[in-house]
């Protein structure tokens, strides 16, 4: 379990710093995979290099696999201090926190098999066993036939399967995602996710991705936080969250290009249906047509498929016929897991 209490970042002067996280707390359960999604400068980065220390908080409790890393303590003054574990208790305490970086850092003067032996030669363990363990590592990521070769050899979608590779030697329980996926094309995203997904499964380790696309959350987190000016908007299950975005900053990050009904014409009648969850692709569209006799135009829709399920907004252009209007709109309201509104229109 991460758990993050009351996380404050200031970078420099706590008058006029950057508040990078303000007063941020989650939990974030064992064997989760959990999402931290926000526009660039929301914070993401500061507050995921928070959990192990890399970023020391202004202020706040951090616990991590039941262990404190730093704490809040009453002085005899009547104020609050951040207390913090030694190094040498952070040093073993990160053994069981790894990250990933969208750059990789892998280092380019040596094997791959070297660079996942690293974390290991580092704890001490014998070259031998290393060597071992990293070989098995490179199976478990689809790369062990790259062990001799040097990470300018390979592909992005490669480096970062080694760098997860190196990450998991030293058995963590949370591999930390900074921007992970975001110098990776489409189809290798998709790759390095199903990857994380399956090592998830397989050793069930907790994944904390943080990222700035909707697409990463929507394919493998359980729960997301919205992060926005350093703070928590909004946090809950994936599939709440894309149901009802309920602040602006969910708005803009689920529907980025939004649906809007402002280019048609005044007197246009239309109705905007929000799908909350149903199966996707009920034939709305053609069970109108079918079973009322009314046929309606798609205006735009944004709508989205995850596990199986329809989220989103669709705008349809409702007949002029008020009869044939009033007819659809009762037949969409009966429809379940579906909302509809009528659009205002103005000039
Ligand atoms: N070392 C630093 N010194 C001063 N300000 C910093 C430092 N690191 C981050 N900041 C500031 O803190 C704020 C949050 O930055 P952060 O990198 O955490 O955001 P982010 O959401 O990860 O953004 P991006 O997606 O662009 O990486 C920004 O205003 C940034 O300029």
């Amino acid at each position: 379990m991460i758990k993050l209490e009351h996380i404050s970042k200031t970078f420099g002067d706590t008058g006029d710093g950057v508040h990078a996280v303000k007063d941020v707390s989650l939990e974030i359960g064992d064997g989760e995979i959990f999402g931290i999604i926000g526009f660039s400068g929301a914070g993401k980065s500061t507050l995921v290099r928070c959990i192990n220390l890399l970023e020391r908080p202004t202020s706040g409790s951090i616990t991590v696999n039941g262990q404190k890393l730093t704490w809040m303590e009453k002085q005899a003054d009547g104020k609050s201090c951040m207390r913090t574990v030694s190094p040498q208790e952070l040093r073993q305490a990160r053994k069981k926190i790894s990250m990933i970086f969208q750059g990789f850092n892998l280092l380019m003067q040596r094997t791959c098999l070297k660079n996942v032996c690293f974390p290991m030669e580092l704890s001490g363990v014998p070259k031998a066993q290393a060597e071992k363990k990293a070989l098995e590592l490179l199976d478990l990521v689809g790369l062990k036939e790259k062990a001799s070769a040097y990470p300018a050899q390979l592909s992005g979608g490669q480096k970062q399967r080694v760098a997860i590779a190196r990450a998991l030697a030293t058995d963590p329980k949370v591999l930390l995602c900074d921007e992970a996926t975001s110098a990776l094309d489409p189809t290798t995203t998709n790759s390095i996710l199903a990857l994380l997904k399956e090592l998830n499964q397989k050793l069930g380790v907790t994944v904390v991705i943080i990222t700035h696309q909707m697409s990463v959350i929507e394919e493998i987190c359980t729960r997301v936080a919205i992060l926005d000016g350093g703070e928590v908007a909004e946090e809950g299950r994936v599939e709440d969250i894309f149901a009802h975005p309920a602040t602006d900053a969910a708005r803009r990050l689920v529907y980025p290009g939004g649906v809007s009904a402002k280019q048609y014409p005044a007197g246009t009648r239309a109705v905007r249906v929000s799908f909350n969850g149903g199966t996707v692709y009920d034939p709305l569209i053609a069970s109108l047509a079918i079973e009322c006799g009314v046929k309606v135009n798609i205006l735009g829709a944004d709508t989205r498929n995850i596990d199986g399920k329809a989220f989103g907004t669709m705008l349809l252009l409702l007949p002029d016929d008020p009869n044939e209007a009033a007819k659809a709109l009762s037949y969409i309201r009966s429809q379940p897991n579906i909302t509809a509104e009528e659009v205002e229109y103005h000039a």
